[in-house]
């Protein structure tokens, strides 16, 4: 029994300069764990509610006070006294304190700072480390890093429509050399955008934002970064994308404007054309979120046409909520889901949202959100579950580098029995 003998939260920011909410846990045996909440931009509508006090004096409405006094109060006492290492137990407490669908009494942000904070510190009263403690002795496998190397959409003030161009060193044989696959990659495609005049200013999560002419010059661009950095596309680096198409979608038309470009829409099957065409031209091994969330006759088209040989995320689609995912893998929608803590808001549930996704076959991506802080408990989190891939932006800037040095240090822990996800997360490899 390792009692939970205080729980303190604070408000702290994070890497746009918003507020987010941080926890300490203190057990009895003077374990402490301490975990911070990251927040999305281009957030799904059936997420778990991120609780923001709308006082607009403060942070523009942003404050999390309420969500910080929540914990101190309410949350801190019901939870004093409980064991730390009965995961499930101290969030099931959470989630009846609460007792609504999307978190709102309490905010998901609340809740989820405390559950992964209680983690910690029952890994480190354990003797542990986080992924061991959450994954036991399977938890070996390193995931590839998907590294988001351009940026556009939501996350940038460019011409790009498309919200993630990521470049994945499938190819590597272990993680710290996809490490430098991925930087090599990075800085030659710095020196591709300055020697075509393009800017080299990055978005939100570190990868450049250039005004292109077009959505597949950036693909052109990446290919020739790849290039130069003396690696084969395909074989060692694939690419994933994360068109974000939620953000473009207008449901009152039901079509897709592209409204960072040039005014154009697409109707859903325009747009599997165009995935189906850029697939066939480059590497792309993976697109998440192909279509809008609420379009999901369209995801399931989508499905028939392109699920046997791309892998095919729900990330605002499916939210990491179970029974969303309960009912894609029902309705043949998606092949993979996109695993964010805050979506769902709590550890158990993240979990629960994985182990469904195992259950229909479907691949997982832990993912970060592209406002973090430095905390790395999707890192360990990769690991323990054996995601096989993860994606926490491109190889630069301290919140997103915080994951992956993380990895490289699991990696050097599990020395021998570490393993190298690679090819494995290739369909037909
Ligand atoms: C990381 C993402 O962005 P955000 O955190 O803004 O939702 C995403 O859409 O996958
Ligand atoms: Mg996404």
């Amino acid at each position: 029994m390792a009692a939970i003998a205080s729980i303190h939260a604070r408000e702290i920011l994070d890497s746009r300069g918003n507020p987010t909410v941080e926890v300490d846990v203190t057990l009895d045996d003077k374990s402490k764990g301490r975990a911070a909440v990251p927040s999305g931009a281009s957030t799904g509508i059936r997420e778990a509610l991120e609780l923001r006090d709308g006082d607009k004096q403060r942070y523009g409405g942003k404050g999390v006070l309420k969500a910080v006094k929540n914990i101190n109060t309410t949350v801190a006492d019901a939870l004093k006294g409980m064991d730390a290492t009965e995961q499930e137990s101290v969030d099931k407490k959470m989630l009846e304190l609460d007792g609504t669908e999307y978190k709102k009494t309490l905010g998901a942000n609340a809740i989820l700072g405390v559950s992964m904070a209680v983690a910690r510190a029952a890994a480190i009263s354990k003797d542990l480390p986080l992924y061991r403690y959450l994954g036991g002795d399977a938890a070996t496998l390193l995931p590839v890093p998907c590294f988001n190397i351009l940026n556009g959409g939501a996350h940038a003030d460019n011409s790009v429509d498309f919200q993630e161009y990521m470049i994945s060193p499938v190819g590597a044989t272990t993680f710290s050399e996809a490490m430098q696959m991925g930087a090599e990659v990075y800085h030659a495609l710095k020196s591709i955008l300055k020697g075509k005049s393009y800017s080299t200013a990055v978005g939100d999560e570190g990868g450049f934002a250039p005004n292109l002419k077009s959505n597949v010059e950036a693909l052109d661009v990446i290919m020739e970064g790849i290039e130069k950095a003396g690696l084969k596309a395909g074989d060692q680096i694939a690419i994933a994308l994360d068109p974000a198409t939620s953000e473009l979608y207008r449901e009152d038309q039901g079509n897709y404007l592209f409204w960072k470009s040039d005014e154009s829409r697409k109707s859903s099957e325009e747009m599997i054309d165009l995935w189906a065409s850029w697939a066939d031209q480059f590497p792309i091994f993976s697109i998440e979120d192909g279509l809008g969330e609420q379009d999901w006759d369209g995801w399931k088209a989508l499905t028939k046409r392109l699920g046997d040989r791309i892998q095919l995320v729900g990330d605002d689609a499916f939210v990491t909520n179970p029974s969303i995912i309960k009912q894609a893998i029902a309705d043949g929608v998606g092949n993979s889901s996109l695993i964010k803590v805050n979506q769902i808001g709590s550890v158990t549930e993240t979990l629960e949202a994985i182990s469904l996704s195992q259950s229909g076959n479907y691949t997982y991506m832990v993912s970060h959100r592209s406002g973090e802080t430095p905390d790395d408990f999707i890192a360990d989190l990769a690991v323990a579950t054996r995601s096989g891939q993860i994606k926490t932006g491109a190889p630069c800037r301290g919140e997103r580098l915080s994951k992956y040095n993380q990895l490289l240090r699991i990696e050097e822990e599990l020395g021998s029995s570490a393993e190298y996800a690679g090819t494995m997360i290739v369909k037909g490899k």
